[in-house]
């Protein structure tokens, strides 16, 4: 059995990620790539924007039909690797013609019409489909996922700073009197492909942004249950984010009660590494969908540092091990 599957929003930086993962899987055909009917790339090959691919992916860059319900008559499953906003007009059409949607936006991903407006500057028109969607934070919700046609894959920082922390806070092991605070860095593809002056290569050093006003720590906090200070940087290079996150213990909590409860979490989660010594450092996860964590104690405070590469387990990969969750595959299926 296989499911035919496009990518609308090809030519970005986790679009082509998801091309690379998919035309390697043995179970999802890759049938098509589109962009935006304005596109600058339209009509140009994969492999003329990411040379990587040539040879391997030699696909057009299609712009968008007019009629977008024939193009979801004919897929079974589609990956919106686009902003908010155009994931938010989308994915109603492709739901409609029962195609199976897996959005890498932020577009579905918090049951609450008032955050939209709020924090991505958009009315939300689909409250009913704020209700359907199923958080795609693969490992916690993996029973819902499979039963769902819409999956909002979980953003790049929600999934670090949650994979950390869920684990700890699920067992009560954290005194949440104090917030949990997390610093996190993202390199610099976190920003998308689109040229910006902040992203680009002179202006880039090391900065904090969007301190207390990032709409990830909305996300972050209705996902987890609870508060937390999010502070998102952006540092000088291309992909993946470290999250450092201090939090306070519960009395007496010992370092044998935190590595147990992250083994009794993901002793079954491939993709989650929970290191026994040492912290994880970005160049052991980047280009691959690993999500990396380590802790150190002191004085009744925890450090816990998680890795990730933000285009694969903050994004494209994590969409596909949903996909995977989906259909009843191994949920690391064309992942390696
Ligand atoms: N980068 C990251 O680390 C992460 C990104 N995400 C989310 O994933 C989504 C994609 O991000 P990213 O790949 O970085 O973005 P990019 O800016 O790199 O790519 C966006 C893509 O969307 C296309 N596009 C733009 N407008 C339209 C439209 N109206 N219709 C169809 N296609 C359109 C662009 O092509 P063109 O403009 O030429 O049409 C391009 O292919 C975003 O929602 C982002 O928030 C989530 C987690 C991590
Ligand atoms: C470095 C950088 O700019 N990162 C982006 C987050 C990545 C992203 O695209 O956000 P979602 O996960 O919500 O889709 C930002 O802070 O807006």
């Amino acid at each position: 059995m296989t499911q035919k599957v496009i990518i609308i929003g090809a030519s970005g930086y986790t679009g082509a990620e998801l091309a690379q993962i998919l035309t390697r899987h043995p179970h999802f055909e890759l049938a098509g790539l589109y962009v935006s009917q304005q596109s600058l790339d339209a009509n140009k090959l994969i492999s003329d924007l990411y040379p990587q691919l040539r040879t391997f992916c030699d696909l057009p860059l299609q712009p968008l039909p007019d009629d977008l319900s024939l193009l979801a008559i004919d897929a079974d499953v589609v990956f919106l690797a686009t902003d908010h906003q155009v994931s938010h007009d989308l994915a109603p059409v492709f739901l409609q013609q029962d195609c199976h949607v897996f959005d890498l936006s932020g577009a579905f991903r918090v049951n609450n019409a008032d955050f939209y407006t709020k924090y991505y500057g958009f009315e939300h028109k689909y409250p009913e489909l704020l209700d359907f969607a199923v958080y795609g934070l693969a490992e916690w919700n993996s029973k819902q996922i499979q039963q769902t046609d819409l999956v909002a894959v979980a953003g790049c920082y929600p999934t670090v700073s949650q994979l950390s922390l869920k684990p700890l806070i699920e067992n009560n092991l954290l005194d949440l009197n104090q917030l949990p605070v997390i610093n996190a860095v993202s390199g610099v593809s976190g920003a998308g492909r689109k040229p910006s002056i902040t992203s680009s290569f002179c202006e880039v050093s090391l900065n904090a942004y969007g301190v207390f006003t990032h709409r990830h720590q909305p996300e972050i906090a209705t996902h987890l249950g609870t508060e937390v200070i999010f502070t998102p940087h952006l540092g000088n290079f291309k992909r993946g984010i470290l999250a450092t996150i201090t939090a306070k213990l519960q009395e007496n909590v010992t370092d044998e009660q935190i590595t147990s409860a992250y083994q009794q979490y993901y002793a079954n989660c491939p993709l989650v590494r929970i290191y026994a010594q040492g912290l994880p450092s970005i160049k052991a996860v980047e280009f691959t969908p690993y999500c990396d964590i380590g802790f150190a104690t002191h004085n009744g405070h925890i450090v816990i540092v998680g890795a990730e590469d933000n285009l694969l387990k903050g994004a494209a990969s994590q969409a596909v091990q949903c996909a995977n969750i989906r259909f009843g595959y191994n949920e690391t299926l064309g992942l390696f």
